[in-house]
């Protein structure tokens, strides 16, 4: 939003102390600065209301075969159909998730001096505060693991249970520490425009205020807040690593008047250095849809497209006329 060359150019000063800093220090804020106001064609419009699938994940530890192929055929069908999904019985402590949303608001929180201690643009450096920023780190958690490393997308892609595993390598963790205030014109804005994430991998969860929306065929569909779960879904690495066949999906989030929403989005990709191309088992009649890139200069790319949506991905389609796609991708940041 802030980088919409349309609008009021914003100092570097200015876009560091975000829109958290402008609410709280404006208790009367009734209108949305112009700055953040998107051209109408860019404004949410109200969205459907569909359910993404809840799938239970304790179907994928136990020692019953039949369990664990039904909840692999399960993953497999939300990954094509939807991208998201939303899992339950993850493993992960239900007070572990509450006291993270907790030290992310206590962040926030904090000064803006303090915050800007870790002011950055590098998409390389392991902690950055701004907006939109990632924190790449080696680590993948246990409920990622299974899905991921468990074999439970490999196998239902009908690849070798490991080899997912075996590709991201040593791996890498991103995490991006999202707080979006209350916002007098709702309708005006988004507090995340429209992108596809670049690892394999997203596990989010959030507070109890909905605002995330996913597309899905024409339309953008709000995804509602289950208690205890976490949100799933795909990447452009996996996208690229099933030659398609999976889609990482565009997500954006909206805000509103009341509530603050907080969302913490865990992405779990191959290491920096590794070559991203399609799995040989899945390309047929030698047709890789994309070409291979480094992560490091994929995640690069993706991090420094203005436009976004998923223009990224197109960059490295095969047969795609990259020069045009190319330029619409700025190296503004
Ligand atoms: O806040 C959300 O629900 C989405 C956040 C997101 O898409 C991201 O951090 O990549
Ligand atoms: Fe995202």
């Amino acid at each position: 939003i802030l980088s919409e060359k349309k609008f009021e150019p914003v100092s570097q000063n200015e876009r560091t102390k975000g829109v958290k800093y402008l609410v709280d220090g404006t208790p009367n804020l009734v209108s949305l600065p112009l700055l953040y106001a998107l051209p109408s064609p860019k404004c949410p419009k109200p969205a459907t209301d569909a359910s993404i699938p809840v799938i239970d994940l304790s179907g994928l530890n136990g020692s019953d075969d039949q369990k664990r192929s039904l909840t692999i055929k399960e993953i497999g069908s939300a990954c094509e159909e939807w991208g998201f999904f939303q899992v339950k019985n993850h493993g992960v402590k239900i007070s572990l998730m509450e006291e993270m949303v907790k030290a992310v608001e206590e962040f926030f929180n904090l000064p803006l001096e303090e915050k800007n201690k870790y002011a950055s643009n590098d998409v390389m450096d392991p902690v950055r505060y701004g907006t939109g920023l990632n924190t790449p780190a080696k680590h993948t958690p246990a409920c990622c693991k299974e899905i991921l490393g468990g074999g439970a997308i490999s196998e239902s892609l009908g690849l070798s249970k490991d080899y997912i595993e075996r590709s991201l390598g040593q791996g890498c963790q991103i995490v991006a520490n999202n707080y979006y205030p209350p916002c007098p014109e709702p309708d005006r804005t988004l507090g995340i425009s429209p992108h596809s994430d670049h690892g394999g991998l997203t596990i989010l969860m959030q507070n109890d205020v909905d605002g995330l929306q996913i597309k899905h065929g024409e339309d953008w569909v709000a995804v509602r807040y289950v208690p205890s779960t976490f949100v799933v879904n795909l990447g452009d690495y996996l996208e690229i690593l099933s030659n398609g066949k999976y889609k990482s999906v565009e997500h954006r989030g909206v805000v509103n008047k009341e509530k603050t929403r907080i969302s913490i989005a865990v992405g779990h990709g191959p290491e920096l250095t590794a070559t991203v191309a399609p799995a040989p088992p899945l390309i047929s009649d030698n047709r890789a849809q994309f070409k291979p890139i480094m992560y490091k200069d994929y995640m690069k790319i993706q991090q420094s497209s203005v436009v976004r949506g998923k223009t990224p991905l197109e960059a490295i389609l095969i047969n795609g006329d990259d020069i045009s796609l190319l330029s619409k991708i700025s190296c503004s940041r």
